[in-house]
């Protein structure tokens, strides 16, 4: 037997043999079948890029974490980007700069500390170039294959909560914000640009999660706000066990559009920045999500392009996502 056939002998022994155990702590919380017994690998292409021990880590939990994989230079060049940006010294062609709900209507909060989030960052030459860093494409490639598409970017500055605990990410799956499929074929890289941790409100995984569906999202119903397209999974059980993924500047995280994450609160003075995108296969097609549980979020970006682009009603959700992906490797076959 080849050397690869090998590899993939050992890791689909274990994980015939372990999907049980991560099975057995899922089971309340989803409707996952679990009569799956892996004849190849569902969730990555063995490139020789991962070890065995990533692969059998992705296909289990859904998500591989990479320390150190961008350097503090790179990220100080976002860090610097970003700063232009919210003092007004560049202006970038389809970007939305958001503000935190719970600040959102406030005169005297102005520059970064009003800035939550920067959306669609992809024309902007300095922060796209996160998009495609050899080191980033070359995992995201055992994720998507060969033709990569860059889908969605974004750089979150988690502000210090104001005491309404609106700096929360609920959690959710990122796949309902996606009108395209096959979601095993989309993979998110989200690189820490400082330390993140308990008190900043680091990622918060259920590890595991992307073997199950895409769930119900709506507007949780939090007292102090929720911030705009801030949905969450509509039945979250606060009890299941989940991970925090604390992480130093530079260390990312690749996960899965299944992967149920959210973030706490920003127990801190400080913003916590990450810059993060979303790939998907440029094989990868779109489909119609009229009569589904995303028909929530689908009208919400189409009332948001309308209103911020004077887009008309025959502009579907999926062309929203049409007009912002951008080719970063290999061919746009079919996105
Ligand atoms: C053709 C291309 C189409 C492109 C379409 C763009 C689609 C973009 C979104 C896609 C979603 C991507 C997937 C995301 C993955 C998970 C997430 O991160 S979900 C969160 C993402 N959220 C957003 O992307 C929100 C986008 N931002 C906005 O829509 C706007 O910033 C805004 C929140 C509507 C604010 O608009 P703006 O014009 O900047 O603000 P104001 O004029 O000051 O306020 C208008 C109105 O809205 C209230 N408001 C302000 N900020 C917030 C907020 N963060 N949350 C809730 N409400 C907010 C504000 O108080 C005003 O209210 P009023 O009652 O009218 O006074
Ligand atoms: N009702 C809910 N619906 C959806 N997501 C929720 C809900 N309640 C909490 N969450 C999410 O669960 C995750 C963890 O929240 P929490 O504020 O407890 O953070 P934490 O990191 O566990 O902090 P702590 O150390 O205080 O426990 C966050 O993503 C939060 O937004
Ligand atoms: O950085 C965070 O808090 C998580 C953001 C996130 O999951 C998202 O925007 O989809
Ligand atoms: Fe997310
Ligand atoms: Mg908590």
């Amino acid at each position: 037997m080849s050397r690869a056939a090998d590899r993939l002998k050992v890791v689909l022994n274990h994980l015939d043999r372990s999907h049980d155990a991560v099975r057995a702590s899922f089971t309340s919380a989803q409707n996952v079948s679990y009569h799956h017994h892996p004849q190849s690998l569902q969730y990555t292409f063995d490139t020789d890029v991962l070890t065995q021990e990533q692969i059998i880590a992705y296909e289990e939990n859904g998500f591989i974490l990479i320390r150190n994989l961008v350097s503090e230079e790179d990220i100080d060049r976002f860090k610097n980007e970003f700063e232009r940006i919210c003092k007004r010294e560049v202006k970038v062609p389809g970007l939305t700069v958001m503000k935190d709900v719970s600040i959102a209507k406030s005169e005297f909060v102005e520059g970064e500390k009003a800035v939550t989030k920067l959306q669609d960052y992809q024309e902007d030459p300095e922060l796209f170039r996160y998009c495609v860093l050899p080191q980033i494409l070359k995992y995201v490639e055992c994720f998507t294959g060969p033709n990569i598409m860059a889908m969605h970017t974004m750089l979150i500055n988690k502000p210090p909560d104001t005491g309404k605990k609106t700096s929360r990410h609920p959690m959710h799956q990122d796949l309902h914000y996606f009108p395209f499929r096959p979601a095993d074929r989309i993979v998110c890289s989200w690189t820490a640009m400082e330390k993140v941790h308990r008190e900043n409100g680091c990622l918060v995984v259920l590890p595991g999660s992307h073997r199950g569906s895409l769930q119900e999202h709506d507007y949780p119903e939090w007292e102090g706000g929720v911030n705009k397209m801030y949905h969450g999974v509509r039945n979250y059980d606060p009890n299941h066990p989940r991970v925090h993924l604390e992480m130093e500047k530079g260390d990312t995280v690749f996960f899965h559009p299944l992967l149920i994450h959210g973030s706490g609160m920003n127990q801190t003075n400080g913003f916590r920045k990450a810059i993060s995108c979303h790939y998907a296969s440029g094989d990868c097609y779109y489909i119609d999500v009229n009569g589904t549980t995303q028909e929530n979020i689908s009208n919400e970006v189409k009332d948001l392009a309308s209103r911020k682009f004077g887009a008309d009603d025959s502009v579907t959700f999926a062309d929203t996502w049409a007009i912002r992906g951008r080719l970063v490797q290999g061919d746009r076959i079919s996105m």
